[in-house]
């Protein structure tokens, strides 16, 4: 099989840290021919560095979609453009055999976008992954395998703890040094940018919600609505839990509270997902630590993709799983405006809405991991 061909979309801070090294790992599988990005100083040292000519490099998307080589378009632009961008990209490649759509996380701006979005891959007969690396992560599927498994016994409880300086991050050299992350014109902005990671990690491992309640301390600084979100949670599953999101102030305590989960036999205790091991403490007294390789979920996704595209595997992180991950953000907000609880997943079911016409490479299935 020849390697597929990828078309850029926004060659910033997620394409430069992110997705180019796991492209680097797979290079014999993805091959980079085609850049956009509306400003020249950021194409021009990554042309130099591809060997990419100058037809090769775009100031607007739109032509390069015209081309029929590109197997693949990457999406990695503001949050506020990834559906608009999505949905012209679908549209240009609609019903053709071999091409794909990956777009970055949270796959919407807000609720009608986001369905929108989930309609797409079947709108437009195109294949699309969302690049929510936490579900691909090896750190995230161990838990959720080790719950399935009941490790723990019966899982009962959980609280899952996220604190971010965003004021100190701002003056960095990273993410929240961009200007759209410090004043979104998206719903939520650092609370959807990150905390959609946490509720991805969070469905993932116990599934679909049945209702959130929230309350928040409003601020006024732009990067968030609320200095701090705080959500109680009920699983279908019977799993309850609680999510704190702290985006304007410092944690200075280690061991970090971090993702605790409690069973009726044991916990499973995540501190961050860096940090490369999950403890398993038992109630008997024993425990065990199980190591993984942190950062994973960017080759896996591109991995999974690439499988998908050769017949060998079907695509786990759909548009349509995507939704859940925002609309349960957009739920938080609205549960912390009006002080209502909220139903949020009407099925606890993975399964895709239009199973019906079943196309494999779209249903959802548990990766292998690599
Ligand atoms: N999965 C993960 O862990 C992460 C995911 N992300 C996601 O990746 C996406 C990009 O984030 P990030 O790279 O940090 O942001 P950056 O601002 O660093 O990069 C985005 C780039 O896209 C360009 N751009 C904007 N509009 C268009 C357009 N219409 N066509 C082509 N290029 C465009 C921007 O140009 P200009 O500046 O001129 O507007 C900029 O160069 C976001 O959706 C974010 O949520 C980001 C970080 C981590
Ligand atoms: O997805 C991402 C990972 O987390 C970062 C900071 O917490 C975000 O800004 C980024 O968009």
């Amino acid at each position: 099989m020849d390697k597929l061909k990828v078309g850029i979309i926004g060659t910033g801070l997620a394409f430069e840290r992110l997705h180019y090294p796991a492209y680097q790992e797979l290079s014999d599988k993805y091959e980079i021919v085609a850049l956009c990005d509306p400003e020249p100083e950021n194409t021009r040292p990554w042309a130099e560095r591809l060997g990419l000519g100058v037809n090769n490099i775009y100031t607007d998307y739109r032509p390069m979609l015209w081309r029929g080589d590109i197997n693949v378009f990457d999406i990695m632009v503001p949050i506020e453009n990834n559906f608009r961008v999505t949905e012209d990209v679908a549209r240009a490649v609609a019903h053709q055999h071999g091409r794909a759509i990956i777009c970055e996380k949270p796959l919407a701006a807000n609720y009608e976008q986001a369905k929108a979005h989930a309609e797409l891959p079947r709108r437009y007969g195109v294949p699309i992954m969302i690049a929510e690396n936490y579900r691909y992560s090896e750190e995230i599927n161990i838990i959720r395998d080790m719950v399935r498994e009941k490790r723990i016994g019966e899982p009962v409880y959980f609280i899952n703890n996220r604190v971010i300086c965003f004021p100190e991050e701002m003056l960095k050299n990273d993410f929240a040094r961009t200007e759209w992350r410090q004043h979104p014109v998206f719903a939520g902005g650092v609370i959807m940018d990150s905390g959609v990671h946490d509720v991805a990690a969070m469905r993932h491992i116990f599934g679909a919600i049945d209702k959130l309640q929230a309350f928040g301390v409003p601020q006024h600084d732009d990067f968030a609505p609320y200095a701090v979100l705080n959500v109680n949670l009920r699983f279908h599953s019977g799993v309850t839990g609680q999510f704190s999101f702290y985006s304007a102030g410092k944690e200075m305590q280690r061991p970090l509270v971090g993702l605790r989960i409690f069973g009726t036999s044991g916990m499973i205790y995540l501190e961050e997902s860096d940090c490369g091991t999950i403890n398993v403490s038992y109630n008997d007294g024993r425990s065990e630590q199980v190591r993984y390789r942190p950062q994973r979920g960017y080759y896996n996704e591109l991995l999974n993709l690439y499988n998908a595209l050769t017949g060998r595997e079907i695509i786990s992180v759909t548009p349509e799983m995507e939704y859940g991950d925002v609309k349960t953000i957009l739920d938080m907000l609205r549960s912390a405006k009006n002080g209502s609880i909220v139903e949020v997943d009407s099925t606890s079911s993975y399964i895709p809405a239009y199973r019906p016409n079943y196309q494999p490479q779209f249903e959802y299935h548990p990766v292998t991991w690599h």
